[in-house]
């Protein structure tokens, strides 16, 4: 009997991606790009889960940005569904964002909280027609209320009327109401109360088992990417420093800023085989508009030698280990100690 293989379909491919933003040139005259994101690829498959997790200030709602269109990028390729995103005319970009939609931080300040609930639903179904029938609108806004759990009645509703949590799954119904294949989800529960979070949470997960749609899940908070995400990629100052699925990385980090990472995280740092104490790293983290030469992160790595100023390390999957690692002395062997703690 042959075993049978699934060929995971890749919604989402983003190779050697640039993106930032402008200042004044030097003496005034013309402007500079600043990359805040220098050079990052990564893929989401259907119907999975890509956290990308990192500190504030490293680039994350800038990659966010740049994918769903708000931010054109200085270089790099965005393939969305099979079409190039970044060539695409706006025309054709339009008609590609049907399927790749977005939901932020703040549903009061992202969502117009002056319309009703059902108006803030319906409003892609005029942008992209063909999706729901105008007779069938009140009874699909229904059906999606329901999906993210909330009333009929609510459709009704203004948004300044409902919580944080209720504004929150209006923005995920209306994400939903265009049926996309990948949602960008940047810090998505980071508003909320923690008994909210989780049954965002939850129903995140369950809204993807349903329907098969792909998140992009980005957070500052570890305990949240790992709840949700089947693979991670770790940011610092714009580049991805660690890849691979979320149990290797929560289980058996590799690169020292995750470490340092995750030794600060519940989770990871009460767990008997978790480190000692946290890894406090001192220092700074540098500006994008002028990173340290060679590996960014070596201006707070507790590793560092003279190499890390030279060379820099390419984010690859070294001998031994089964995710990707941007450092000169990740190995099999664990020698980017301290972890773990015995
Ligand atoms: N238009 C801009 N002008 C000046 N600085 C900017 C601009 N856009 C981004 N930055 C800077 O780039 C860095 C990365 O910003 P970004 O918002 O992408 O990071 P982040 O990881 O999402 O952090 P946070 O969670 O705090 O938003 C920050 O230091 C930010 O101040």
């Amino acid at each position: 009997m042959t075993a049978a293989t699934s060929a995971t379909e890749v919604v989402l491919k983003v190779s050697g991606l640039e993106a930032g933003y402008e200042r004044p040139g030097r003496h005034g005259f013309g402007r500079t790009r600043v990359p805040v994101v220098a050079g990052i690829d990564l893929t989401v498959e259907a119907g999975r889960t890509l956290g990308i997790v990192g500190e504030s200030g490293c680039g994350k709602s800038t990659l966010a940005r740049a994918i769903v269109g708000l931010r054109p990028p200085f270089s790099g390729t965005i393939e969305f569904a099979g079409a190039d995103l970044v060539a695409a005319s706006p025309r054709r970009r339009r008609k590609l964002s049907r399927d790749l939609q977005m939901v932020f931080q703040d549903p009061y300040t992202s969502l117009n909280p002056r319309m009703t609930v059902s108006a803030v639903i319906a409003e892609g179904w005029s942008v992209h027609p063909g999706i729901v029938a105008r007779e069938d609108r009140d009874a699909e806004v229904t059906r999606l209320l329901d999906l993210v759990g909330l009333r009929p009645e609510h459709a009704s509703r203004h948004l300044h009327e409902l919580s944080g949590g209720q504004c929150q799954r209006v923005a995920i119904a209306r994400a939903l109401a265009l049926k996309p294949k990948l949602i960008v989800c940047d810090e998505a529960v980071s508003a909320l109360d923690v008994s909210v979070r989780a049954q965002i949470l939850n129903l995140l997960a369950d809204l993807q088992s349903e329907l098969g749609v792909a998140y992009l899940f980005i957070s500052h908070d570890l305990d949240v990417v790992r709840h949700i995400s089947h693979e991670v990629a770790v940011m610092y100052l714009g580049t991805v420093v660690e890849h691979g699925s979320a149990a290797d990385i929560f289980n058996s980090p590799q690169h020292p800023y995750t470490r340092a990472l995750l030794s600060a995280a519940p989770s990871v740092r009460d767990r008997p085989d978790g480190p000692a104490d946290d890894i406090v790293l001192t220092g700074e983290v540098p500006s994008a508009a002028a990173p340290p030469s060679g590996c960014r992160f070596r201006t707070r790595c507790y590793m560092a030698t003279d190499r890390c100023a030279k060379e820099v390390p390419r984010l690859e999957t070294r001998e031994g280990l089964p995710q990707a690692v941007a450092c000169h002395f990740a190995d099999a062997s664990g020698s980017t100690a301290p972890w773990p703690a015995a």
